[in-house]
Protein backbone atom coordinates (compact mmCIF):
# COMPACT_ATOMS: atom_id res chain seq x y z
CA UNK A 1 0.00 0.00 0.00
CA UNK A 2 0.95 3.15 -0.78
CA UNK A 3 1.83 5.78 1.94
CA UNK A 4 -0.26 8.72 1.73
CA UNK A 5 0.10 10.81 4.81
CA UNK A 6 3.78 9.97 7.19
CA UNK A 7 3.22 12.10 10.87
CA UNK A 8 6.94 10.95 11.72
CA UNK A 9 8.24 11.72 15.82
CA UNK A 10 5.85 14.76 16.31
CA UNK A 11 5.26 16.55 19.38
CA UNK A 12 3.46 19.74 20.50
CA UNK A 13 3.94 21.33 23.85
CA UNK A 14 1.36 23.54 25.28
CA UNK A 15 3.07 25.68 27.81
CA UNK A 16 5.37 23.00 28.56
CA UNK A 17 2.89 19.78 28.76
CA UNK A 18 3.11 17.69 25.79
CA UNK A 19 -0.22 17.30 23.92
CA UNK A 20 1.71 14.98 21.10
CA UNK A 21 4.93 13.39 22.06
CA UNK A 22 6.94 11.96 19.55
CA UNK A 23 3.88 10.36 17.50
CA UNK A 24 4.43 8.31 14.39
CA UNK A 25 1.50 7.57 12.68
CA UNK A 26 0.66 6.94 8.79
CA UNK A 27 -2.20 6.44 6.81
CA UNK A 28 -2.27 4.60 3.23
CA UNK A 29 -4.30 5.72 -0.07
CA UNK A 30 -7.99 4.59 0.44
CA UNK A 31 -8.02 3.02 3.36
CA UNK A 32 -10.53 3.51 6.58
CA UNK A 33 -9.01 3.76 9.99
CA UNK A 34 -10.40 5.31 13.38
CA UNK A 35 -8.48 6.18 15.76
CA UNK A 36 -9.75 6.20 19.69
CA UNK A 37 -8.04 7.24 23.05
CA UNK A 38 -9.29 8.76 26.09
CA UNK A 39 -10.20 12.41 26.55
CA UNK A 40 -7.07 14.62 25.91
CA UNK A 41 -4.63 11.62 24.53
CA UNK A 42 -4.07 14.16 21.78
CA UNK A 43 -6.67 13.38 19.16
CA UNK A 44 -7.90 16.53 18.01
CA UNK A 45 -4.45 18.91 18.55
CA UNK A 46 -3.05 15.80 15.61
CA UNK A 47 -5.79 16.97 13.40
CA UNK A 48 -4.81 20.00 13.93
CA UNK A 49 -1.04 19.88 13.12
CA UNK A 50 -2.38 17.54 10.03
CA UNK A 51 -4.57 20.50 9.00
CA UNK A 52 -1.75 23.47 9.74
CA UNK A 53 -3.95 24.95 12.32
CA UNK A 54 -0.92 24.05 14.94
CA UNK A 55 2.57 23.68 13.96
CA UNK A 56 4.53 21.20 15.59
CA UNK A 57 7.65 21.93 17.64
CA UNK A 58 9.50 18.80 16.59
CA UNK A 59 8.67 16.13 13.67
CA UNK A 60 7.97 15.55 10.13
CA UNK A 61 4.52 15.53 8.46
CA UNK A 62 5.12 14.05 4.91
CA UNK A 63 2.33 14.30 2.37
CA UNK A 64 1.18 12.81 -0.98
CA UNK A 65 4.02 10.65 -3.51
CA UNK A 66 6.73 13.71 -3.77
CA UNK A 67 6.94 13.24 -0.05
CA UNK A 68 5.97 17.21 0.65
CA UNK A 69 6.07 18.62 3.92
CA UNK A 70 3.09 20.03 5.70
CA UNK A 71 4.52 21.75 7.85
CA UNK A 72 5.82 25.00 5.86
CA UNK A 73 1.85 25.57 4.67
CA UNK A 74 -0.70 27.70 5.74
CA UNK A 75 -4.51 25.95 6.41
CA UNK A 76 -5.62 27.04 2.74
CA UNK A 77 -2.52 25.57 1.14
CA UNK A 78 -2.70 22.27 3.16
CA UNK A 79 -6.50 21.92 2.29
CA UNK A 80 -5.64 22.90 -1.28
CA UNK A 81 -3.34 19.83 -1.44
CA UNK A 82 -6.10 17.53 -0.88
CA UNK A 83 -6.77 17.31 3.27
CA UNK A 84 -10.48 18.25 3.98
CA UNK A 85 -11.82 18.65 7.99
CA UNK A 86 -15.28 17.66 9.18
CA UNK A 87 -15.55 19.32 12.24
CA UNK A 88 -18.09 17.92 14.71
CA UNK A 89 -21.04 20.54 14.95
CA UNK A 90 -22.22 20.41 11.07
CA UNK A 91 -21.82 23.88 9.27
CA UNK A 92 -23.99 24.19 6.17
CA UNK A 93 -25.53 26.92 4.49
CA UNK A 94 -28.91 26.44 6.26
CA UNK A 95 -30.75 28.65 4.15
CA UNK A 96 -30.08 27.11 1.15
CA UNK A 97 -30.96 23.89 -0.47
CA UNK A 98 -29.36 20.85 -0.36
CA UNK A 99 -28.40 21.02 -4.18
CA UNK A 100 -27.22 24.57 -3.48
CA UNK A 101 -24.64 24.18 -1.04
CA UNK A 102 -23.03 20.95 -3.27
CA UNK A 103 -22.88 23.11 -6.12
CA UNK A 104 -21.23 25.72 -3.47
CA UNK A 105 -18.68 23.09 -2.61
CA UNK A 106 -17.87 22.05 -5.69
CA UNK A 107 -14.47 22.45 -7.33
CA UNK A 108 -14.56 24.17 -10.49
CA UNK A 109 -11.63 23.93 -12.96
CA UNK A 110 -10.64 27.26 -12.86
CA UNK A 111 -9.75 28.73 -16.16
CA UNK A 112 -10.24 31.72 -18.81
CA UNK A 113 -12.50 29.50 -21.34
CA UNK A 114 -16.01 30.58 -20.53
CA UNK A 115 -17.43 28.84 -23.56
CA UNK A 116 -16.74 25.64 -21.41
CA UNK A 117 -18.93 27.00 -19.12
CA UNK A 118 -22.53 25.27 -20.27
CA UNK A 119 -20.10 22.11 -20.27
CA UNK A 120 -19.01 22.24 -17.20
CA UNK A 121 -22.90 23.31 -15.37
CA UNK A 122 -24.07 20.24 -17.16
CA UNK A 123 -21.11 18.37 -15.54
CA UNK A 124 -21.65 19.47 -12.18
CA UNK A 125 -25.19 19.22 -12.09
CA UNK A 126 -24.31 15.03 -12.63
CA UNK A 127 -21.66 15.57 -9.87
CA UNK A 128 -24.65 16.29 -7.57
CA UNK A 129 -26.75 14.22 -8.15
CA UNK A 130 -24.03 11.34 -7.64
CA UNK A 131 -22.96 12.88 -4.60
CA UNK A 132 -26.11 12.99 -3.19
CA UNK A 133 -26.84 9.80 -4.09
CA UNK A 134 -23.33 8.98 -2.41
CA UNK A 135 -24.62 10.46 0.98
CA UNK A 136 -28.57 9.71 0.83
CA UNK A 137 -30.17 13.02 0.05
CA UNK A 138 -31.24 12.42 -3.47
CA UNK A 139 -34.39 13.45 -2.17
CA UNK A 140 -33.66 15.96 -0.18
CA UNK A 141 -31.73 18.09 -2.94
CA UNK A 142 -34.55 20.32 -3.20
CA UNK A 143 -35.15 20.60 0.79
CA UNK A 144 -33.61 24.14 2.48
CA UNK A 145 -30.90 22.71 4.77
CA UNK A 146 -31.86 24.05 7.51
CA UNK A 147 -35.10 21.77 7.57
CA UNK A 148 -32.61 18.73 8.05
CA UNK A 149 -32.50 16.26 10.87
CA UNK A 150 -29.06 16.18 12.13
CA UNK A 151 -27.62 13.10 10.96
CA UNK A 152 -29.30 14.78 7.46
CA UNK A 153 -26.80 18.12 7.73
CA UNK A 154 -23.97 15.95 8.72
CA UNK A 155 -23.99 13.78 5.85
CA UNK A 156 -24.65 16.77 3.39
CA UNK A 157 -21.26 18.24 5.08
CA UNK A 158 -19.60 14.84 4.09
CA UNK A 159 -20.99 15.19 0.92
CA UNK A 160 -19.62 18.87 0.51
CA UNK A 161 -16.26 17.99 1.85
CA UNK A 162 -16.54 15.01 -0.67
CA UNK A 163 -16.78 17.60 -3.48
CA UNK A 164 -14.15 19.19 -3.14
CA UNK A 165 -12.45 15.62 -3.92
CA UNK A 166 -9.60 15.58 -0.82
CA UNK A 167 -7.80 12.74 -0.73
CA UNK A 168 -7.65 12.75 2.92
CA UNK A 169 -11.04 13.09 4.96
CA UNK A 170 -10.29 13.91 8.52
CA UNK A 171 -13.98 13.16 10.40
CA UNK A 172 -14.79 14.62 14.32
CA UNK A 173 -17.34 12.22 16.06
CA UNK A 174 -19.69 11.63 13.17
CA UNK A 175 -21.80 9.52 15.25
CA UNK A 176 -22.57 12.18 18.08
CA UNK A 177 -26.47 12.61 18.68
CA UNK A 178 -27.40 10.61 15.73
CA UNK A 179 -29.69 7.61 16.08
CA UNK A 180 -29.18 3.81 15.57
CA UNK A 181 -30.14 3.84 11.90
CA UNK A 182 -28.31 7.20 11.04
CA UNK A 183 -25.00 6.19 12.89
CA UNK A 184 -25.34 3.15 10.28
CA UNK A 185 -25.98 4.57 7.30
CA UNK A 186 -23.17 7.35 8.37
CA UNK A 187 -20.64 4.46 8.48
CA UNK A 188 -21.95 3.26 5.04
CA UNK A 189 -21.02 6.53 3.54
CA UNK A 190 -17.50 6.60 5.41
CA UNK A 191 -17.20 3.40 3.97
CA UNK A 192 -17.77 3.77 0.56
CA UNK A 193 -15.84 7.30 0.64
CA UNK A 194 -12.95 5.68 1.79
CA UNK A 195 -12.87 3.09 -1.17
CA UNK A 196 -11.15 6.13 -3.04
CA UNK A 197 -9.18 8.06 -0.30
CA UNK A 198 -8.22 8.18 3.05
CA UNK A 199 -10.80 8.39 5.37
CA UNK A 200 -9.85 8.94 9.19
CA UNK A 201 -12.40 9.02 11.67
CA UNK A 202 -11.95 10.15 15.61
CA UNK A 203 -14.69 8.38 17.58
CA UNK A 204 -15.47 7.62 21.51
CA UNK A 205 -18.65 5.14 20.41
CA UNK A 206 -17.04 1.69 20.08
CA UNK A 207 -19.84 0.53 18.79
CA UNK A 208 -19.66 2.34 15.76
CA UNK A 209 -15.92 1.62 15.56
CA UNK A 210 -17.17 -1.85 15.32
CA UNK A 211 -18.98 -0.88 12.53
CA UNK A 212 -16.47 0.93 10.43
CA UNK A 213 -14.87 -2.36 10.46
CA UNK A 214 -10.94 -0.75 9.94
CA UNK A 215 -7.67 -0.47 11.45
CA UNK A 216 -7.75 1.26 14.81
CA UNK A 217 -4.88 3.04 16.37
CA UNK A 218 -5.66 3.84 19.86
CA UNK A 219 -3.64 7.56 21.07
CA UNK A 220 -2.62 8.02 24.66
CA UNK A 221 -0.87 10.89 26.28
CA UNK A 222 0.12 11.63 22.37
CA UNK A 223 1.66 8.71 21.12
CA UNK A 224 0.44 5.98 19.79
CA UNK A 225 -0.04 3.25 22.52
CA UNK A 226 -2.02 0.76 20.32
CA UNK A 227 -2.94 -0.39 16.42
CA UNK A 228 -4.70 -2.54 14.54
CA UNK A 229 -8.10 -4.92 14.28
CA UNK A 230 -11.01 -3.13 16.87
CA UNK A 231 -10.44 -6.67 18.13
CA UNK A 232 -6.77 -6.86 18.54
CA UNK A 233 -6.36 -3.21 19.99
CA UNK A 234 -8.93 -4.17 22.76
CA UNK A 235 -7.13 -6.89 23.96
CA UNK A 236 -4.95 -5.08 24.81
CA UNK A 237 -4.41 -4.43 28.63
CA UNK A 238 -2.63 -1.25 28.07
CA UNK A 239 -5.70 -0.31 26.23
CA UNK A 240 -7.66 -1.68 28.91
CA UNK A 241 -6.22 -0.07 31.75
CA UNK A 242 -6.08 3.71 30.15
CA UNK A 243 -9.52 3.91 28.11
CA UNK A 244 -11.46 1.00 27.72
CA UNK A 245 -11.76 0.66 31.62
CA UNK A 246 -13.50 4.05 32.01
CA UNK A 247 -16.36 3.01 30.27
CA UNK A 248 -15.65 3.01 26.59
CA UNK A 249 -16.14 -0.42 25.87
N1 LIG B 1 -4.46 25.34 22.90
C1 LIG B 1 -4.15 24.60 23.95
N2 LIG B 1 -3.54 25.13 25.03
C2 LIG B 1 -3.23 24.39 26.10
N3 LIG B 1 -3.46 23.06 26.19
C3 LIG B 1 -4.07 22.46 25.15
C4 LIG B 1 -4.45 23.19 23.96
N4 LIG B 1 -5.03 22.33 23.11
C5 LIG B 1 -5.02 21.13 23.71
N5 LIG B 1 -4.44 21.20 24.93
C6 LIG B 1 -4.24 20.09 25.86
O1 LIG B 1 -3.60 19.06 25.14
C7 LIG B 1 -4.10 17.79 25.52
C8 LIG B 1 -4.59 17.06 24.29
O2 LIG B 1 -5.81 17.65 23.88
P1 LIG B 1 -6.66 17.16 22.63
O3 LIG B 1 -7.82 18.10 22.54
O4 LIG B 1 -5.80 17.02 21.45
O5 LIG B 1 -7.15 15.74 23.12
P2 LIG B 1 -8.31 14.82 22.55
O6 LIG B 1 -7.75 13.44 22.45
O7 LIG B 1 -8.86 15.41 21.29
O8 LIG B 1 -9.38 14.87 23.69
P3 LIG B 1 -11.01 14.75 23.59
O9 LIG B 1 -11.30 13.31 23.40
O10 LIG B 1 -11.43 15.26 24.93
O11 LIG B 1 -11.47 15.62 22.47
C9 LIG B 1 -5.17 18.02 26.57
O12 LIG B 1 -4.60 17.83 27.85
C10 LIG B 1 -5.54 19.48 26.34
O13 LIG B 1 -5.96 20.07 27.54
Amino acid sequence: MTTLLEVSGVSVSFDGFRAINNLSVQFAEAELRAIIGPNGAGKTTFMDVVTGKTKPDEGRVIWGEKNISLLGMSESEIAMEGIGRKFQKPTVFEDQTVRQNLAMALKNPRGPFAVLWHKRTKANGARIEAIAEQIGLTAQLTRIAGELSHGQKQWLEIGMLLAQEPRLLLVDEPAAGMSVEEREKTTNILREAAKTRAVVVVEHDMEFVRRLGCKVTVLHEGSVLAEGSLDHVTRNQKVIDVYLGRGHA
